[in-house]
């Protein structure tokens, strides 16, 4: 039996799965948040049981002594049979980094450099990997990138228009994040379509707490929203997305912000959070619900700049065969979706109302049969693409 323990370490959180890589099946998965803060809450599920427990963790290391004790305790008991490789959601992989890794002391020291691009998550990617090779010694470890499914943009793309030789010293560029999550979701798409994935024209809109949108063509992905670090593009639970470069150096001279205040504001402290004091996406729509304005404003605002991206990569693709839902918002959320699609008849994008709102789980069609555009709610699955590369690397 070949098991992968998959772990994605976020700026304050860790989640996990062990999956079983011959049936693809989950054995245990399990969730740690708040960490660095008084109480974290542990949640462990195995066998359709849920364990949690509330206790103080102080950091990633700790989080994943944690796990450990969590399977000791309730299982799979990893002392017996422990994972074949271990893979790891790596955020930020610049340009090094165009596929999955074995980590070595290089790739370490590589992501580690990285970390500039990307402080609130490859610091926490790194404590995982580090505290994972201390307590599984000998089990390979593989890093999966973020960005790593968005090298394939072309340059045009990736391209900002500033001085090129300042960009190519600093690796200023267009990099893209939640690539695995990307991939993923339109592979699945053409496999629930029962489509040649070389022949679709696609765009995912992966709306979590961090938010991204992606046009992929023939399963290559080739525009997106996020830039050099995961703060551009849409509208997000914390963070603001694109603005005006000069509200920045507005703020420094007038209200006398300096830069790390900057930096906190806008991947902090902007988004949903900034607009409505709010940065849960249900919170925000059960305040619009309960008549809100402030809160309605700020969806107005959401929904507004998904569409701009809609419209602008239908216009880069030159044409449209998918749309696809995915992520906590994006998989729950159906008058959002809803919402966000009004109005989009003229190019062939609809939503049917019955379908839509069909609580499932389940991947599935929301548009009326025969629409130009199918339009899809696939739920995600980092871990498991992560399991696959992390295999691939581990089996070649
Ligand atoms: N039923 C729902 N309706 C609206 N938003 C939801 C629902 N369920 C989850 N969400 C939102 O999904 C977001 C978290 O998405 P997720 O993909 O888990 O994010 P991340 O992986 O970035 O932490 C939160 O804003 C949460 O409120
Ligand atoms: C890259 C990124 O934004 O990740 P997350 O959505 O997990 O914050
Ligand atoms: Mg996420």
């Amino acid at each position: 039996m070949s098991l992968a323990l998959i772990v994605n370490s976020g700026s304050s959180s860790l989640k996990y799965q062990l999956i079983e890589l011959d049936g693809e099946e989950t054995l245990a998965s399990g969730a740690i948040d708040r960490i660095g803060e008084a109480e974290s809450a542990v949640v462990h599920t195995t066998g359709g049981e849920k364990h949690e427990t509330r206790r103080t963790i102080a950091d990633h290391t700790a989080a994943l002594r944690v796990l450990t004790e969590a399977f000791a305790e309730y299982g799979p008991d990893l002392a017996f049979s422990p994972p074949t490789v271990i893979g790891h959601r790596v955020v930020h992989g610049g340009s090094l980094f165009t596929g999955p890794t074995l980590v070595t002391d290089q790739v370490i020291a590589d992501i580690d450099e990285l970390s500039a691009l990307a402080p609130l998550h490859n610091p926490a990617n790194l404590a995982g990997i580090r505290a994972a090779a201390a307590i599984f010694v000998g089990v390979p470890q593989v890093a999966v990138f973020d960005t790593a499914f968005h090298q394939t943009l072309p340059p045009e793309a990736y391209t900002y228009a500033i001085d090129r030789d300042l960009a190519a010293k600093h690796k200023i560029r267009r990099y893209g994040f939640h690539g695995t999550s990307h991939k993923f979701v339109s592979e699945e798409a053409a496999k629930f379509l029962g489509r040649p994935l070389e022949s679709l024209k696609t765009i995912v809109l992966h709306l979590g707490n961090g938010a991204s949108v992606a046009a992929i063509d023939g399963g290559r992905s080739v525009e997106t929203s996020m830039g050099l670090t995961p703060l551009e593009g849409l509208v997000m639970g914390t963070r603001s997305g694109d603005l005006d470069p000069a509200i920045l150096f507005h703020l420094h001279r007038q209200a006398g912000l300096g830069f790390d205040e900057l930096d906190s504001l806008l991947n902090r402290g902007s988004g949903m959070l900034g607009l409505t004091g709010n940065g849960d996406m249900r919170d925000v729509q059960n305040l619009a619900s309960s008549g809100d304005s402030d809160a309605e404003a700020a969806l107005a605002v959401w929904r507004h700049r998904i569409k701009h991206y809609i419209g602008g990569y239908l216009a880069q693709l030159g044409g449209l065969d998918v749309l696809v839902f995915t992520a906590g918002v994006g998989e729950n959320n159906s008058l959002g979706r809803r919402r966000v699609l009004a109005g989009l008849e003229f190019l062939g994008i609809e939503v049917d109302n019955d379908r839509n709102e069909l609580p499932s789980r389940e991947a599935r069609v929301i548009s009326p049969e025969g629409a130009r555009v199918t339009v899809l709610v696939i739920p995600t699955n980092e871990e498991l693409e992560i399991a696959r590369q992390a295999l691939s690397v581990v089996s070649a």
